[in-house]
């Protein structure tokens, strides 16, 4: 188990940001320092923060990889997605990270606005590395436009736009309607993460060897996960529902000498969407190309949250081999009240870690935090705390 730290060697870049996080470029000094109130702090040797265990073989092979970061809310799933993303790019792979997560905070660890939805350049690394910010609100509307034809709403006018409407009422205690207007929670990262394989599998896309993924906190990562089965079993059931009918309409209309088919864009709309969630469901649980690293934090909430997220997701056969352990408080001979109370609560929790029936076989991968250090520095200078450094 390793034990790395960062810093950078200007504080013109947050503690986290991720090029801060990784010996940037070869030519660095073997350690980096960072200044705080004109004090130079000489940091731990700068290698790859977020360099989950066994990095060599995740940055082995130019195959393309998918790798998707998640964790409970604020343990730094953006920062360390970022800084995979660098490390990446930094070893020669082409490299594109995607925020799914509704609270974008991509921008602000690149320090770069990635709004808007397209795909933005990322300046320093070696290999070409992009960021995308998705908007989920957008990919939601997409979802909702596929049950409203003609501006209409609902499961009326989505059997209007069958040519079916006359038999809408009869539906009506199927509840049908709740489905398709009030879409499921987790839907809108899932057109997302659809969307995101779309145009990865156009040709202008295809140089990227490696996708890495922000996803939403754990809750929305597990709706996702058991949405496209959801999804694949409500509108296998309405296009069931569809055909039985379109049956029934042409041989009444047959009787009564109208011809004529159903509409087919809206089915044909549902088909589609339900064939990009398969897709999705796909992605997330093959072995040879997709791998969910968790991200946590040394507090006991936090570990047992991440318990919960690994059953979870090798229940749903998603592969999971990594855990990051994010924010750690660095090594130091003597400790002020704050960091030894604080110290103890993080060993009680990492040692939850090795007897937890989930995450104790999973890789383990400790990270350091420059937070700490700074509050020290900011409780009470000197640096009876950074000494260990
Ligand atoms: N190892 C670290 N050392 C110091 N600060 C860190 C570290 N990792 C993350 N942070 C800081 O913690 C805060 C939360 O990080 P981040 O946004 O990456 O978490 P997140 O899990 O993506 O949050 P959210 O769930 O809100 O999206 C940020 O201010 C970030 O700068």
């Amino acid at each position: 188990m390793e034990v790395v730290g960062y810093g950078h060697s200007s504080n013109s870049l947050r503690p986290s940001h991720p090029l801060s996080l990784f010996n940037f470029r070869p030519t660095f000094s073997s350690a980096t320092f960072i200044s705080f109130k004109n004090q130079p702090i000489k940091c731990l040797q700068v290698r790859a923060v977020a360099s989950p265990a066994g990095f060599d073989e995740m940055v082995s092979g130019t195959e393309r990889k998918y790798y998707m970061l998640g964790g409970k809310g604020g343990v730094g799933k953006t920062s360390c997605a970022a800084s995979l993303a660098v490390k990446f790019a930094n070893n020669g792979h082409p490299t594109l990270v995607v925020s799914t997560d509704p609270a974008h905070s991509l921008s602000d660890s690149f320090a770069q606005d990635l709004a808007g939805g397209t795909l933005v350049p990322v300046e320093g690394p070696y290999s070409p590395l992009f960021a995308l910010e998705l908007n989920p609100e957008k990919a939601k509307e997409e979802f909702r436009s596929a049950t409203q034809i003609s501006g209409g709403s609902g499961i009326k006018d989505f059997m209007d736009g069958m040519g079916l409407g006359v038999l809408a009422e009869q539906l009506g205690e199927l509840k049908l309607g709740e489905l398709l207007d009030t879409p499921p929670p987790g839907l809108d990262e899932a057109i997302a993460i659809s969307k995101v394989m779309q145009f990865l599998e156009s040709q202008e896309y295809n140089i990227f060897t490696r996708i890495v993924f922000d996803t939403a906190p754990t809750g929305h990562t597990l709706r996702l996960l058991s949405l496209p089965d959801f999804l694949d079993k409500s509108i296998g059931k309405i296009l069931k529902l569809r055909q039985k009918i379109a049956s029934a309409t042409s041989a009444i209309k047959s009787v009564f000498g109208q011809e004529g088919t159903p509409k087919p864009d809206a089915a044909d709309k549902l088909e589609r969407l339900r064939e990009r969630m398969i897709k999705v469901r796909e992605l997330f649980r093959d072995t040879t190309s997709t791998e969910f690293i968790i991200v946590t934090i040394p507090t006991v909430m936090a570990i047992s949250e991440s318990s919960r997220l690994c059953a979870s997701l090798k229940m749903e056969d998603v592969p999971v081999k990594r855990l990051i352990a994010n924010q750690i408080l660095p090594p130091s001979a003597s400790d002020c009240k704050f960091c030894a109370m604080k110290r103890k609560d993080q060993s009680r929790a990492l040692d939850m870690i090795q007897n937890d029936p989930e995450l104790s076989s999973l890789m383990l991968k400790k990270n350091l935090t420059l937070h700490q250090l700074i509050r020290c520095f900011q409780s009470h200078l000197p640096t009876n705390c950074i000494d260990g450094l």
